[in-house]
């Protein structure tokens, strides 16, 4: 059995950075990934989401830049081009990864699938048919999310498309029905429909985005709507059967009454779960909940001394930077002697959705049942003069502060370059700057930040 001093298994957004730091402080560093170096985010996720965003951007400016006096005759869609141009930024990503961990005397990168045999013993089931045994006194588990697959009759038997399939489309689906409404089913519904689908998209919950505020998830259900998408809340699919054709047949419960819908695709958007199960963790003693995701203390650190769980799996906010931030928690604190821990750190994020919701701190619905004194600062983006000045009036600024001490305790930016407005607000939040210096700070004009003086003058307690 070969004995390392540190094992990563899964090379993601935690994985791959930590490896290359041990490496670095000169340990001898073993790292196993089953599948693409980079993980979820650079290769079915973040990375070719945003790239598939972008290009539905250009075609939404396409059908509308005569409002803006600029005259195009048409324009089409080449799928099998955003496709490719697509594979090539991600390609690029991995494999500079890729590279960067092959390159590294003290790191071998082993592809295969891995498993605990024993307290801290891990069997490496490699791609090429081999298996190898290996060792080390740190381990760090990095595996990651997959999709959930709802038990709906007849699922199994149509090619449903997940969000890494769907990625390999090379044409336009013609109409797609959505299960799920909130990050992937929006993301994905709001790209495909403005690539050409006609898109229908179903959330069980009384309304889509159901985290949020009512006011925000009401503000995009509205632009989704404005936008050719049919969205029906209180909905599940029932059934679905393939007809002769190849048409899917979808049976569904909208708020009680039955409907069937004729469907060319499905999407299944309805949240992801742990890759825990192939792991044989309770070999190693490493104790899970009850949905899966590994247990872990503030430092990361499972109830095993020595091993650690990392971003996703450990069933804290399911985002990259959050990985990420994990990795620099343990690399700080296991290399730099730090003592820093995962309470309290900010986790913001953007949905991508366009206007975008860039979103940080407590929601107002949270600010109510946590019986804070709050208010809240709000204002439509068509009263934004940078967003009447480029026509993108969608959306609204919101924040809630808290009105005896003035701090702002959160934020919803539903605007065209919201996470980056989010993020302003954000830098205001970690440095303590209250709202009331917000409302007189001097920003450039007219850009979105200035904004926020308007969107602070709404408190008018000065
Ligand atoms: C469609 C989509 C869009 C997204 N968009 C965003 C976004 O815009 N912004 C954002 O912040 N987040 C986004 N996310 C979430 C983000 O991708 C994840 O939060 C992030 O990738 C988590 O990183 P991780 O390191 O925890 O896991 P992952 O990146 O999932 O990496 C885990 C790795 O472990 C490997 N692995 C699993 N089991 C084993 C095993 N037994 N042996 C060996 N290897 C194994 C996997 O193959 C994988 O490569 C998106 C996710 C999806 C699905
Ligand atoms: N921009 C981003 O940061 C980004 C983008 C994509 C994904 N992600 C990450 O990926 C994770 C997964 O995203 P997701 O959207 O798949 O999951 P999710 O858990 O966020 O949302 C799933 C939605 O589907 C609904 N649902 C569940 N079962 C259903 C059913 N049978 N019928 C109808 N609706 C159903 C749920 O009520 C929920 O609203 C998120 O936690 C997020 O952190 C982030």
């Amino acid at each position: 059995m070969k004995q390392y001093d540190v094992i990563i298994i899964g090379a993601g957004q935690a994985g791959s950075p930590l490896a290359r730091k041990m490496a670095k402080a000169g340990k001898k560093v073993a790292i196993i990934e089953k599948r693409l170096v980079g993980g979820t985010c650079v290769n079915d996720g973040c990375t070719p989401t945003k790239t598939w965003v972008a290009s539905a951007r250009a075609a939404y400016l396409a059908g509308r830049c005569n409002n803006l006096g600029v005259q195009v005759d048409g324009y089409s869609i080449d799928m099998a081009q955003i496709k490719k141009r697509k594979d090539d930024i991600v390609m690029h990503s991995r494999s500079g990864n890729q590279k960067s961990l092959e390159d590294d005397p003290n790191i071998d990168l082993l592809f295969g699938e891995a498993s605990f045999s024993g307290h801290k013993v891990v069997v490496v089931n490699l791609n090429d048919g081999a298996s190898a045994e290996i060792t080390a006194e740190m381990i760090f588990i990095n595996v990651g999310l997959q999709t959930v697959i709802p038990d709906i009759e007849g699922l199994n038997s149509i090619d449903y498309l997940t969000s890494t399939s769907i990625l390999e489309l090379e044409t336009v689906p013609q109409h797609i029905l959505v299960i799920g409404g909130n990050y992937i089913g929006l993301e994905f519904g709001q790209m495909f429909r403005r690539f050409g689908s006609q898109i229908t998209l179903l959330e069980r919950g009384p309304r889509i985005m159901s985290h949020e505020d009512e006011d925000v998830s009401h503000e995009v259900h509205n632009f989704l709507e404005e936008e050719g998408i049919a969205v029906f809340s209180n909905t599940e699919a029932t059934k679905f059967e393939k007809d002769a054709h190849g048409r899917i047949q979808a049976t569904l419960n909208i708020s009680g009454r039955t409907e069937q819908m004729e469907v060319s695709h499905v999407l299944v958007a309805a949240g992801r779960k742990p890759q825990t199960k192939a792991l044989n963790l309770q070999a190693s003693g490493i104790e899970v909940d009850d949905k899966g995701f590994i247990k872990v203390d503030n430092k990361l650190q499972t109830n095993i001394p020595g091993i650690y769980a990392l971003g996703d799996v450990n069933g804290g906010p399911a985002f990259t930077h959050i990985a990420y931030n994990d990795f620099t928690v343990v690399w700080r604190n296991l290399l730099m002697n730090e003592d820093l821990t995962t309470e309290d750190r900010p986790v913001p994020y953007c949905m991508f959705t366009d206007p975008q919701l860039g979103r940080v701190g407590i929601t107002e619905e949270e600010a109510k049942k946590q019986g804070i004194n709050y208010r809240v600062a709000a204002l439509k983006m068509k009263s934004v003069a940078r967003a009447v000045e480029v026509g993108e009036v969608r959306g609204l600024m919101k924040a809630i502060v808290n009105a005896d001490t003035k701090e702002i305790l959160g934020v919803a930016i539903l605007a065209e370059e919201g996470g980056e407005i989010m993020s302003v607000l954000q830098m205001a939040m970690q440095g303590g700057i209250t709202y009331d210096r917000i409302r007189y700070c001097v920003f450039a004009h007219p850009t979105y930040s200035e904004s926020l003086n308007n969107l602070f003058m709404t408190l008018d307690d000065k």
